[in-house]
């Protein structure tokens, strides 16, 4: 699957034995740290509530997800047409970051659909959204698999 980059490596960064830092506060922010960029777009596209519908979500334009991702430095996906802000979610992917970054910015329904059943969508996903679009494009085509009459994996749910 050229689309897939399965990455299960604990990513740990540990500081060196005698460094200063080390004695300070793990809480204390460091303003060189701060990625203002995504501060700016998280407070102009925040997250829904969980209780909004996906049809009452705020609409956002694909030029506009274009813009906002452009840097990467704000990391949305789509799928099945809701915007999903995975800027902070990332770093705790048990699929890996690699999979993520791959698709910032565009449609990735049905490569979600083949790893994820509709609970992880209600659980991890939906405190995600950030808003619904329409026209945001799939890099890749689907191969279609057909058991009988029924799509593999089309359980009727929308
Ligand atoms: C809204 C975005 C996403 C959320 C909330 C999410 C959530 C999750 C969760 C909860 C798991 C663990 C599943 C389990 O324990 O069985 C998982 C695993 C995984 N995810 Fe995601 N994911 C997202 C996006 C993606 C995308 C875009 C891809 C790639 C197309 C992807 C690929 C994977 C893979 C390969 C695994 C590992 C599956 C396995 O080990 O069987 N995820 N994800």
């Amino acid at each position: 699957m050229g689309w897939l980059q399965l990455n299960r490596q604990q990513i740990t960064t540990s500081l060196p034995e005698k460094c200063p830092e080390k004695e300070k506060d793990s809480t204390t922010t460091f303003i060189e740290n701060v990625n203002t960029t995504y501060t700016a777009t998280s407070q102009l596209y925040p997250t829904q509530p969980l209780q909004t519908p996906n049809s009452q979500l705020p609409f956002i334009s694909p030029a506009t997800i274009a813009t906002v991702t452009a840097d990467h430095h704000v990391l949305w996906l789509v799928i099945d047409n809701i915007i999903y802000d995975c800027t902070d979610f990332i770093s705790g992917h048990p699929g890996g970051a690699a999979v993520i970054e791959s698709f910032v910015g565009k449609d990735c329904s049905w490569q979600f659909w083949r790893f994820h059943s509709r609970e992880h969508m209600q659980r991890f996903g939906r405190g995600l959204r950030v808003g619904r679009t329409k026209g945001v494009r799939n890099p890749f085509e689907e191969r279609v698999r057909w058991v009988g009459l029924r799509r593999l994996g089309d359980d009727g749910w929308d």
